[in-house]
């Protein structure tokens, strides 16, 4: 039931209005990339694409983004949407009708093409959630070490196939992760998956016991453009996450790599197809839904 002309009679420069505050926001703060991405991937798999993972806490009221494993989501990502919302809001046609769901999904296609991935017309017309809990994120998203079977049953749940699945790991081709989420490769048995000379790099980059704020981009070779060369860096073992890098290690997964290593347009047209599904997951109408004024409280 999304469309891609939704606002148009609502607030017909809705796009523009977006497209200029993530713009602003991307020569300020490069980093404000990844953090976008990640953010619309951790609301769409939990309670639906609805910025359920944008309310705070409050009250009696634990939300999702202090759930454990949403605390490494970067601050710029929320404030992109933040501001563009309010740019929105300041045309008097477009105050309060546009929804912080919409928003996140505008911003993350923004982001993506800023950064030299492909531009897609954006799918629009959600509802923001009526409820945050941290505990509806529990069992919901990918952890580092998941095994392909995990991974890829955790997509099904959200009606996204294997292959769904390895498109979208490639958002991987941007931003950070944590050295706490792959010291385990590369303690004093390196993952024999990976390859040394990357190995002593990140061991290098991330000693033993090292400040656990510290992290290193996921996509060693073009960590900020959004590209294809994910799937060439697994083809090497250079697959930061043992998540990245299981998609070139199993053979079910491998002929995907394979494919779009060697086609960017084929791996373009295969992220574009997976990220509009994703924009649909769980997406809210009618009474499930409604729009916040404010994007980190509920109304
Ligand atoms: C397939 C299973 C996935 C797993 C296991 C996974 C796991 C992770 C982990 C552990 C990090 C590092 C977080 C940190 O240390 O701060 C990360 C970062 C990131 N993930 Fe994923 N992820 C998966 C899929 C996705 C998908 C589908 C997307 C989006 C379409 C995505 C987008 C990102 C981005 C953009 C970052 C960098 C964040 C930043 O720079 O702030 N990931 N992911
Ligand atoms: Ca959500």
């Amino acid at each position: 039931q999304l469309t891609q002309n939704y606002y148009a009679n609502i607030c017909p420069n809705v796009e523009s209005i977006v497209r200029a505050a993530v713009t602003k926001k991307f020569l300020e703060t490069p980093i404000t990339v990844g953090a976008t991405v990640r953010l619309f991937f951790h609301d769409c798999f939990v309670q639906g694409c609805d910025a359920s993972v944008m309310v705070a806490s409050s009250g009696n009221n634990t939300a999702e983004k202090d759930h454990a494993i949403n605390l490494s989501l970067a601050g710029d990502g929320f404030d992109t949407v933040i501001r563009a919302r309010a740019a929105v809001d300041a045309v008097p046609q477009c105050t309060n009708k546009v929804s912080c769901a919409d928003i996140l999904a505008m911003a993350t296609r923004d982001v993506i093409a800023l950064s030299g991935g492909p531009s897609y017309a954006v799918e629009l017309g959600r509802l923001d959630g009526l409820r945050s809990s941290a505990t509806d994120v529990n069992g919901m998203l990918p952890g580092p070490d998941s095994s392909l079977d995990q991974l890829t049953n955790m997509f099904a749940v959200n009606g996204l196939s294997m292959s769904d699945m390895i498109a979208l790991s490639a958002a991987h081709t941007i931003g950070f992760a944590h050295c706490t989420t792959f010291s385990n490769r590369i303690g004093s048995t390196v993952d024999p998956t990976m390859d040394p000379t990357y190995a002593s790099q990140l061991q290098g980059a991330c000693p033993a016991n090292a400040n656990p704020n510290l992290a290193v981009g996921l996509d060693p070779v073009s960590p900020r453009t959004f590209d294809n060369q994910y799937y060439k860096n697994l083809q090497q073992g250079m697959g930061l996450l043992k998540s990245d890098q299981v998609l070139f290690t199993d053979t079910r997964s491998r002929p995907f790599v394979n494919a779009w290593a060697r086609s960017e347009a084929g791996f373009q047209r295969a992220f574009v197809a997976a990220i509009t599904k994703l924009g649909r997951v769980g997406v809210k109408t009618g009474a499930t839904g409604n729009i916040r004024q404010n994007c980190a409280v509920l109304s």
